[in-house]
C-alpha cells in the first residue's frame, strides 16, 4: 500500500472534480491511500509537489489540472511551465503522475477529465503507481 498525495490545481473545479474523482478510484481500486491538496492553479502544482516530497510523508504524487487555451500568451506559460517543473521533479526521482490537461476548449477538457470517457485523472493515477513500481524494482 503506497501513500499517495494528489495536488490538484482548482482553477476550473467542475473539471477537476472528475479528473480527482478518477484518480482517486484508480488508486483506491488498488488499495492505495490518497490525500488531496488543492492549489489555485497549475503553476503551483509543483512547487506544492516540491514542498510535500520534502516532507517525506508521501510514495507518490498525482498532479491534477486543467489549462484552457485563452487569447494570450499566457496558456505557452502555464502549459509549458507546469509540465517542464514536473518533469524536473520527475528526473530528482519523485515519481508523478501528470494529469494536467493542456487543451483548446471546455468540449476538449470534458471528454479527457470524464472518468467514463478518456479518464486523464485515472491515467495520470496509474502512471504515477507505475513510476513507484520501477523506483522499488530499481531499489530507490
Ligand atoms: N490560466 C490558467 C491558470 N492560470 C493561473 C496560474 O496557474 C497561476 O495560478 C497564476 O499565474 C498565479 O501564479 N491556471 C490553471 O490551472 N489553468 C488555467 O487555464
Ligand atoms: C491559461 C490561459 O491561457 C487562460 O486562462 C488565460 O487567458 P487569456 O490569455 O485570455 O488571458
Amino acid at each position: 500500500m503506497a501513500d499517495i498525495l494528489i495536488v490538484e490545481a482548482r482553477f476550473y473545479a467542475h473539471l477537476n472534480d472528475m479528473l480527482v474523482a478518477g484518480a482517486r478510484a484508480a488508486l483506491e481500486a488498488e488499495g492505495h491511500k490518497v490525500e488531496v491538496l488543492t492549489v489555485p492553479g497549475a503553476l503551483e502544482i509543483p512547487g506544492a509537489i516540491a514542498l510535500a516530497a520534502e516532507a517525506d510523508r508521501y510514495d507518490g504524487f498525482v498532479a491534477i489540472g486543467v489549462v484552457i487555451r485563452g487569447e494570450t500568451y499566457h496558456f505557452e506559460i502555464v502549459a509549458g511551465e507546469s509540465a517542464r517543473a514536473i518533469m524536473a521533479l520527475t528526473m530528482d526521482g519523485i515519481a508523478i503522475g501528470n494529469g494536467i490537461l493542456t487543451v483548446e476548449n471546455e468540449a476538449q477538457a470534458l471528454v479527457r477529465a470524464d472518468p467514463a470517457q478518456k479518464d486523464k485523472g485515472g491515467e495520470a493515477a496509474k502512471a504515477a503507481l507505475a513510476l513507484l513500481a520501477l523506483q522499488d524494482r530499481f531499489g530507490r
